[in-house]
């Protein structure tokens, strides 16, 4: 999966894809706000999308207040937004749905 930084014409047409994910306003991440029936559900998306993460080798900065997962993706070392970061927002979409 490539890690080459993605242009802002390409994160655009990305994202028009992407269901619930907003880009960050300094351009830089993703976000998504994912919510719940309650903890249990939360924490099985975590744990799903936290095996995925792995396989890809791609990890999200998140955080988890009760039924909520907050949700950031960026590549850090390409210093912005690349094809993971699409892929792993499309799996957690895919996990969130149950
Ligand atoms: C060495 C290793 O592949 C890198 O540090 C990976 C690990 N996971 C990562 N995850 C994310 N979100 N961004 C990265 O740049 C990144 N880099």
């Amino acid at each position: 999966m490539p890690r080459e930084k993605l242009d802002k014409p390409s994160v655009e047409e990305a994202l028009t894809r992407l269901e619930g994910w907003a880009l960050a306003l300094d351009g830089l991440s993703i976000r998504r706000t994912f919510t719940f029936k309650n903890f249990s559900e939360a924490f099985a998306f975590m744990t799903r999308s936290a095996l995925a993460a792995e396989k890809l080798d791609h990890h999200p900065d998140w955080s988890n207040v009760y039924r909520t997962v907050e949700v950031a993706l960026s590549t850090h070392d390409a210093g912005g937004l690349t094809e993971l970061d699409f892929e792993l927002a499309r799996r957690m979409n895919v996990y969130a749905r149950g």
